[in-house]
């Protein structure tokens, strides 16, 4: 059960190298609608969720074009070079408006197929100490390579996942296993991997395989099939 209020805070300063073009995906159109307003709706939907922070670069002149108006409050702050440095630069916003006992939900701007019944199968699993994160078991058979083309071995999948987002943990706890995470020098690529760096063990709770991360090109058409395959 959750003990504070719910913030979305979506990282959504990348570039975007691996999509290409001059738009950072988050901004392209998706079924007629940017990809980070798609994404705002889905989480603002919620009903525990109080509002979001995006964190946006700040050479970003495409937010204010989106002209995103919500019921609940949607605040903007500066992203930095990095996915965490956008993501910390959130919850220490959240951090000064006295939030850092609630909880941040953490979800890429370009997760737009993301659903209601995962968000809240993890708000109802892990709204604790401990948190927790969406993800999926491996399903493919998996390979390792020799470095030449060739394959080395094949990886017992017993217990892989697939990483989603959302990521949920409490505000002050995440901002500070981000901090020690940077300053030590590890390669953080999700929120959760900050945590157990701190000695957490984050719960694993089921998500769903079309929650994708719009990454390259072809993501965009993928997304736009899921999300009129959820209308029906
Ligand atoms: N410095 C950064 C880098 C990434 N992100 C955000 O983190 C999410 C997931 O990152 P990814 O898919 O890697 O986005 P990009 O960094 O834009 O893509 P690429 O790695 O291809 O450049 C995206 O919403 C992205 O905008 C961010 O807020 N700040
Ligand atoms: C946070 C994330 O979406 C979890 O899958 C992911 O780590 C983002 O970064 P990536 O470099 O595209 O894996």
């Amino acid at each position: 059960m959750s003990r504070g209020r719910i913030w979305a805070v979506l990282p959504a300063a990348g570039v975007g190298r691996r999509m290409g073009g001059p738009v950072p995906k988050q901004y392209l159109s998706l079924a007629g609608r940017p990809v980070i307003a798609r994404t705002l709706d889905r989480l603002l939907a919620v009903p525990g969720v109080a509002g979001a922070v995006v964190a946006l670069s700040p050479e970003d002149d495409h937010w204010d074009a989106v002209g995103y108006r919500h019921d609940k409050p949607v605040q903007r702050v500066p992203g930095g070079a990095e996915r965490c440095d956008s993501v910390l630069s959130a919850l220490r916003w959240l951090c000064e408006q006295g939030a850092g006992r609630e909880y941040a939900l953490v979800h890429d701007a370009v997760r737009p197929c993301v659903t209601l019944e995962e968000v809240q199968r993890l708000i109802a699993t892990a709204a604790d100490d401990q948190g927790g994160l969406l993800g999926f078991p491996v399903r493919d058979t998996l390979k390792r390579d020799d470095g030449a083309g060739h394959v080395a071995g094949t990886t017992d999948r017993d217990g892989l996942w697939h990483a989603l987002t959302p990521q949920l943990f409490p505000v002050a706890a995440l901002a500070q296993a981000l901090e020690r995470a940077v300053e030590a020098g590890l390669t953080v690529t999700d929120d959760a991997s900050a945590m157990e760096a701190a000695g957490v063990r984050p719960r694993l709770v089921t998500g769903e395989a079309t929650n994708i991360k719009i990454t390259r090109p072809t993501d965009l058409a993928l997304a736009e099939a899921i999300l009129q395959a959820q209308q029906h």
